[in-house]
């Protein structure tokens, strides 16, 4: 197939080819809290490249109204990216099978805590879409540490503000720190799309968004130095405190 028809959409989501060897190695790797699948759609399936196409646009509308918000004059500075043929944009299906409560400590006989099933983290992409059946799990943490639930509802999106966001705003949007839990008495099945720049991309904050009053922030990177640095640190860790700008660096 020509790659310049398939659009960004489809390359994203190419299948990875896993014989079966390697998938069930991959389910006992990610062990039995929460069976990980990425990319394994069925090769040239028009439902998913046309879910794909329509999050995206989603996307960019929703980065183009921030742009906008935030008195960017160009306004499709932060959506660029993601039209951008070359994009890193990813889809993820997760899907948390019911697991038996944990028992609080051994002298309490209820056993009525949710295991983790996706650990506390932030997106490092840019936004991401994402939506779930009925079951709930999903939590968010706010500022003060307290994580809140978010009701499911298979009909609406949740959006997660990214790492890259929140670089690219100089620290005007936050990334979110959020995880997931499992129950014990239903599947979770959550859909994410992850918008992302090409690997090559700078991320840098539109020069309007920094003042002397407003210094930089983050150092510029691009989308592959973060990534890498992501890979070598937990799930958890902060990333982007890594491109910090130190206090002596600052540049309005
Ligand atoms: O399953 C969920 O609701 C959250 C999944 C998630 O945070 C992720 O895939 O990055
Ligand atoms: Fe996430």
């Amino acid at each position: 197939m020509d790659k310049a028809n398939l659009g960004t959409s489809f390359r994203q989501i190419t299948p990875q080819k896993f014989s079966e060897q390697q998938l069930e190695k991959a389910k006992e790797k990610q062990s039995s809290r929460v069976v990980f699948f990425s990319l394994v759609f069925p090769e040239h399936s028009s439902a998913v490249s046309a879910y794909i196409e329509a999050v995206r646009e989603l996307a960019c509308e929703l980065l183009d109204l921030l742009a906008e918000g935030l008195w960017v004059p160009d306004r499709s500075v932060f959506s660029r990216l993601i039209r951008d043929v070359d994009s890193d944009s990813i889809i993820r299906l997760n899907h948390y099978p019911p697991m038996p409560m944990l028992c609080q400590d051994k002298d309490s006989s209820p056993c009525n805590q949710n295991k983790v099933g996706f650990g506390e983290h932030s997106d490092p992409q840019i936004l991401t879409i994402l939506r779930s059946n009925d079951v709930g799990g999903l939590q968010i943490s706010l500022n003060d540490g307290a994580w809140v639930p978010v009701t499911p509802d298979p009909a609406t999106f949740c959006v997660n503000v990214g790492d890259l966001l929140q670089a690219m705003t100089n620290g005007r949007f936050v990334s979110v720190r959020h995880k997931a839990l499992t129950n014990s008495y239903k599947s979770r099945m959550s859909m994410a799309y992850f918008a992302a720049p090409p690997p090559d991309a700078r991320i840098t904050v539109p020069p309007e968004m920094i003042s002397p009053t407003k210094p930089a922030l983050y150092k510029p990177f691009t989308w592959a130095e973060f990534k890498k640095a992501a890979f070598a640190l937990r799930l958890g860790d902060s990333r982007l405190g890594l491109f910090r700008m130190e206090c002596d660096e600052q540049v309005a």
